[in-house]
């Protein structure tokens, strides 16, 4: 039975789902991150929100780790590279806080223009400011939003509603969808000497680490308002502090601070400061949506390898998910196979998709196949890191698909090239949905795999199989199966058969000294 583990505050509907679901669950809150390793090698799943820092440290350790499901969208308290390294699936839920946290942005800003909790403050008090607190009206003013995504596209929207021009930067965000938003796109320097309030929703990256900083900050315009619902270190808040004190940034309403839990800070008690601790994605609509979205992504990837809004995963849809699993063995199978057969380095790598599989989501068969081919490299290579390990070694990849059947209904080619050679490996699936190996080097051979085969090319000659048969029968060693396959007569053959256990070394290098054959490899699948 699937465990998980719920380290931060996640609405109840969450553990209910997974239990539904026959998972175990434990709810610990506010774990110190020695306790956090401490336990972690019991789960194989842990949903988190920002405050569990699962860092390479926790990784480390999580032995069962499978997936870490984010309640909500920055997995910035996520160590992604870490994760990958050992195979560990990391989701979010990118939509289910989104107009929550743009709400919060909205609310911040209109906050900022009015002075309301200060004002609130004074009231309460007993004071009646009102020369004091004299804002500034929304009405024609220009909005400037870095990172124009989910959430900044949402508040793109609603400020448009408050009639505001709208100007936002974000190298990744298209003419089309800038138009389609209603939004002028711009380069972050015209956006800062424009903008009479910036709103920043870009996700927490080495890129944007730090984007308002002084040097920034002095190409705005005097009396700029900042809010930030994105995270803390986006902003340099020394520098926002000096530009505040020196009265060139007239407010700035933080949700998120370098920091948190922030409870000191700065910037904190700031008259032109408004704050609030990390409230972005805090209602109850999007706390459950989160929840519920965290608990059936995580769960559906346990009980059924359903992959949705990883991070690092190709996705995989509930649907999908049974369809491909006779797909992953095949692919796996194709790949593990010419890994072990392969010696030298490897430059290039084709798979063709042919039939019924070039319809279905070939990215996840791609990434697995790749982990076959590169495990006897490597150790450390899995499916979620194959793609990038191939990359980093240079092995040029590339799919090909074609609808059109040959003489099988569906069939996986994979080709790899070598500086020394080229080798071609096929298989399909057959009614039993079971792999079946139906071509080797252009050979035909039909060939289910075993936990361990015995892989000879040979010449095609008389006697050459009732040697080997002796030969292993001679040692004890039984045969399961045994497929045969020729170019022509008396040319080029191969056989793959099927052993009851590992052929011991000394056996296999008298296989490999038989007449005829010309090479004997043991394969473990
Ligand atoms: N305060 C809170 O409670 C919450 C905070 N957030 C934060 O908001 C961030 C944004 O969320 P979404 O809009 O859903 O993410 P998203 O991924 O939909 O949008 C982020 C946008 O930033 C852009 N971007 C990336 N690098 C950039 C760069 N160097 N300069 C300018 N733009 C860049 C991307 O192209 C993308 O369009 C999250 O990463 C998270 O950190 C999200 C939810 C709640
Ligand atoms: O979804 C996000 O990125 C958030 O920042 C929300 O954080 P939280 O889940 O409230 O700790």
């Amino acid at each position: 039975m699937s465990k998980v583990l719920i380290s931060d505050e996640l609405s109840p509907a969450a553990v209910q789902i997974f239990r539904d679901r026959g998972i175990e669950v434990d709810e610990k809150i506010g774990l110190k991150p020695k306790e956090l390793r401490e336990i972690i090698g019991r789960y194989d799943g842990l949903a988190v929100r920002s405050a569990t820092k699962v860092t390479a440290e926790v990784i480390a350790v999580a032995e069962n780790l499978k997936v870490v499901g984010r309640a909500g969208i920055g997995v910035d308290n996520i160590d992604v590279k870490a994760a990958t390294g050992r195979g560990i699936c990391v989701m979010n839920t990118p939509f289910g806080n989104s107009i929550t946290t743009a709400e919060h942005a909205i609310a911040m800003m209109m906050a900022l223009a009015r002075h309301i909790p200060q004002a609130d403050r004074t009231t309460h008090a007993g004071k009646w400011e009102k020369s004091r607190f004299v804002g500034i009206e929304l009405y024609a003013k220009t909005l400037g939003i870095i990172g124009c995504g989910n959430i900044g596209a949402i508040v793109a929207d609603r400020a448009q509603g408050l009639k505001m021009k709208v100007i936002a930067f974000d190298p990744f965000l298209s003419p089309e969808r800038a138009i389609d938003l209603g939004v002028e796109k711009v380069e972050l320097d015209e956006l800062l000497s424009r903008a009479d309030l910036i709103s920043l929703h870009t996700p927490l990256t080495e890129q944007t680490r730090g984007i308002i900083n002084a040097a920034n900050l002095k190409k705005c315009r005097p009396g700029i308002r900042l809010i930030n619902c994105a995270r803390g270190g986006l902003v340099v808040e020394e520098d926002l502090k000096a530009a505040l004190d020196s009265g060139h940034v007239a407010g700035a309403a933080l949700d998120v601070f370098q920091t948190e839990p922030a409870t000191d800070n700065i910037l904190f008690n700031h008259p032109n400061v408004v704050t609030t601790p990390h409230l972005g994605a805090a209602t109850m609509e999007a706390q459950l949506n989160v929840a519920i979205q965290v608990a059936e992504q995580m769960s559906e990837f346990l009980l059924h390898g359903a992959v949705t809004n990883a991070i690092n995963m190709p996705a995989v849809t509930v649907e999908e998910a049974p369809r491909l699993k006779p797909y992953m063995k095949l692919a796996e199978q194709l790949g593990t196979f010419v890994g072990q057969a392969e010696e030298g380095p490897i430059d290039r790598v084709i798979i063709e998709y042919e039939g019924h599989v070039a319809g279905l989501n070939t990215r996840p068969l791609t990434a697995i196949l790749l982990q076959g081919l590169l495990r006897p490299l490597m150790d450390s290579v899995n499916m979620v890191n194959a793609p990038i390990v191939a990359k980093e070694r240079n092995i040029e990849v590339s799919e090909v698909k074609t609808d059109r059947e040959g003489t099988y209904h569906t069939l996986i080619r994979l080709t790899v090239e070598t500086k020394k050679r080229k080798r071609d490996i096929a298989g399909t699936l057959f009614a039993d949905r079971r792999p079946r190996i139906v071509e080797i080097k252009g050979i035909e051979i039909e060939a289910a795999l075993g936990p361990h085969m015995l892989y000879i090319t040979n010449e095609d000659k008389p006697g050459m199989i009732g040697h080997l048969g002796s030969l292993l029968g001679d040692n004890g060693i039984n045969i399961a199966t045994f497929a045969l396959g020729r170019a022509v007569q008396g040319g080029d053959a191969i056989a793959l058969i099927e052993i009851d256990g590992p052929i011991p070394a000394k056996i296999l290098r008298q296989v490999q000294a038989l007449q005829h054959v010309r090479q004997a490899k043991a394969l473990i699948f």
